[in-house]
């Protein structure tokens, strides 16, 4: 799939903008702080429904407005589909073919994107919550319904925290029985959805990893899964704990991701080069994995990335995905990108104003 055009209004610096890209390669060079990210952001956004940096979504209503919209229209093998989100006051309203959509997680999918930004590092290094979190969104992206079963977990996580903190003497253990089922029912589903994005996610980025470290290193992503054989008994055997403590410790919920290279925890001995191309690879492999699953290959975003792969890093990706994969590159220079193509098209921001500079069909 490819976004042909994008439609700003009120969105972070930019009150109002409309861009035609390229559907092979995008390029916006500029200073820092000219707006550069907020273009990947936008397109994330109107992907997502949500952004790749902030929880506070007030944070991407322009400055002193009170509402702001992106939109823009996807291209598919046979379709072309209208996206609109618009975030007023009271929330967001999300449209496919200019048709409202009730619920969101009809509305994720439309357009699908892989983002890939120094934050990602963090899937690596950072705690396991950014794991959990990344693992929510992309699976939510090419399976709907793995939203509705962890919201549906998530719902009744937080009830069972609730009434865990009544007195003991409260607690009626018949209705905690209740509650555990519906925990057991949705968790099950849960890990199922994970298990089976993880074994695909790790097939194909070990081939990957193999081929951008030129077969010195192999690596394996392992999950982590908290419940270790069956979540009923675990849980059970853990209610005295957990009403000691007003808080569920089994589930899901507790989740985490492991990456090893030739068999060594990436995320605490390896290098920031090792642990650079483990993010990378992660990423390149999801793409193929939406690719797998939908028939179509995602929109590729790399946001301030090239210049923190070296020469040969650069040459690889970019053979991988160009051709394939429609991607954004945001950048302060063009100089140290090598081997692009010949067909892109490369966008000036300054200032919040974007100017076309080259385009070549
Ligand atoms: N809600 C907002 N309303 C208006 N302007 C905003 C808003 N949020 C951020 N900005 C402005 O957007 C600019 C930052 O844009 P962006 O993060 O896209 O920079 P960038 O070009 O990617 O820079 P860098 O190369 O440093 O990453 C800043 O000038 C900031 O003041």
């Amino acid at each position: 799939m490819i976004i042909s055009e994008l439609h700003l209004n009120n969105f972070r610096n930019y009150s109002h903008l409309d861009l035609k890209f390229h559907p092979h390669l995008n390029i916006f060079v500029g200073q820092n702080a000219q707006g550069k990210t907020n273009i990947a952001e936008s397109i994330y956004f109107l992907a997502l429904t949500r952004s790749h940096r902030t929880h506070a979504d007030r944070e991407l209503i322009a400055w002193q407005q009170k509402e702001m919209s992106v939109s823009g229209t996807i291209l598919k093998k046979n379709t072309t589909v209208p996206l609109e989100i618009t975030l007023t006051p009271k929330g967001r309203i999300a449209k496919v073919n200019h048709l409202k959509e009730n619920r969101l997680a009809d509305y994720i999918g439309h357009l699908n994107v892989i983002m890939f930004a120094p934050e990602d590092l963090a899937i690596i290094k950072g705690a396991p919550s950014v794991r959990r979190r990344f693992i929510d969104m992309e699976i939510g992206q090419i399976r709907p319904v793995y939203l509705y079963d962890l919201m549906r977990y998530n719902k009744t996580l937080k009830e069972r925290n609730s009434y865990l903190k009544f007195d003991a003497a409260k607690i009626d253990p018949d209705f905690l029985d209740v509650l555990d089922d519906q925990l057991v029912e949705y968790g099950e589903k849960v890990m199922t959805h994970r298990r089976q994005f993880i074994t695909s996610l790790t097939e194909i980025s070990a081939e990957l990893h193999h081929h951008l470290s030129h077969g010195q290193e192999k690596l394996s992503i392992v999950y982590a899964q908290n419940v270790k054989t069956d979540f009923a008994a675990e849980l059970k055997q853990a209610r005295d704990k957990d009403k000691f403590r007003s808080q569920t410790s089994v589930g899901p919920h507790r989740d985490d991701l492991q990456f090893l290279i030739n068999a060594i925890n990436v995320s605490n001995f390896g290098s920031q080069g090792q642990q650079r191309t483990t993010a990378l690879s992660v990423k390149l492999a999801e793409i193929e994995l939406i690719y797998q699953e939908t028939g179509e290959y995602p929109v590729l975003l790399l946001d301030d990335v090239m210049s923190e792969l070296d020469n040969q890093r650069q040459l690889d990706l970019l053979a991988l995905v160009i051709g394939k994969t429609q991607t954004f590159i945001t950048t302060t220079t063009l100089d140290h990108l090598q081997h692009l193509p010949d067909k892109m098209t490369v966008f000036e921001v300054a200032h919040g104003e974007i100017t076309e500079q080259d385009n070549h069909d």
